[in-house]
């Protein structure tokens, strides 16, 4: 059963930056006191940006770097070093900035398919559960992240689940692929619902206007017209967490 969402609305991008690192060295230390690691997944967009606030004190020394394990929730099917890189965007904002362990960090596979790159990525995730890396969940036997760190698009399309497209509805595959994506590039590989919902925490991260109306269906306060948004299907089986600015909540009541 799933809990009741927490959400911060927020005044500004800056104060929904200062509550996101806030939030996430808190899961931290939490996390790394109970098992020694702290499971971490990204999404590309703005997220990057958002998380700067980690990269100053108190957050950059108080935080143990060391024991973090990076994910990407979707990733574009391009070369690591390719402008349109999820893991780029992560890496040049963000990672480079902080000392994880290269070894910690799982970028997809370069030179394969789209589909050959979500086959090995769902391996490489099913090896680390294996080896006791990442945990898995009780209940759905897929992996189980501690957190994982979402963006949402205006249609309301979640990691590279949109909307009239087939993927949203997998229940067995754990990473699958899209090459038709309606928001470029076109190639991409993307975490499925059922891995995403088995996580411990979701943080569903949103800002600006341009998210507005679909925000309001996501909090229950417009119907989609019959068909659920991509964004309504995030229900993790521990707890989601919405940050939100004044922009993106200008549509609710
Ligand atoms: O590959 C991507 O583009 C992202 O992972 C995608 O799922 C993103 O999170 C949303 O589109 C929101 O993007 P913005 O935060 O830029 O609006």
């Amino acid at each position: 059963m799933a809990h009741h969402p927490v959400i911060h609305k927020l005044e500004a991008e800056s104060n929904v930056a200062v509550a996101l690192a806030n939030y996430i060295a808190d899961l931290s230390a939490k996390f790394i006191a109970a098992n020694g690691s702290f499971s971490v997944v990204l999404s590309g967009g703005t997220l990057i940006d958002t998380l700067r606030k980690l990269l100053d004190p108190p957050y950059m020394s108080s935080i143990d770097w060391s024991k973090w394990l990076i994910f990407f929730l979707d990733e574009r099917v391009v070369p690591l070093d390719h402008p349109d890189s999820n893991y780029k965007l992560a890496y040049d904002g963000f990672l480079s900035k902080v000392p994880i362990p290269k070894s910690n960090i799982y970028p997809i596979k370069e030179k394969l398919s789209p589909d050959e790159a979500a086959d090995e990525y769902e391996q490489r995730l099913k090896h680390l559960v294996a080896n006791g890396t990442l945990k898995k969940s009780p209940v759905t036997g897929f992996a189980k992240f501690d957190l994982i760190l979402a963006g949402m698009g205006p249609d309301g399309h979640v990691a590279s689940l949109f909307c009239w497209h087939f993927q949203r509805f997998e229940k067995t595959k754990w990473v699958t692929s899209i090459t038709d994506s309606p928001k470029p590039p076109p190639s991409r590989i993307t975490f499925t619902f059922p891995l995403i919902n088995s996580a411990s925490e979701i943080a569903m991260v949103v800002t600006g206007e341009d998210a507005a109306d679909a925000i309001k269906v996501a909090l229950g306060q417009h119907a989609s017209y019959g068909y659920p948004l991509p964004v309504q299907k995030v229900s993790p089986e521990g707890t989601l967490t919405w940050f939100l600015d004044n922009a993106a909540t200008s549509e609710l009541k």
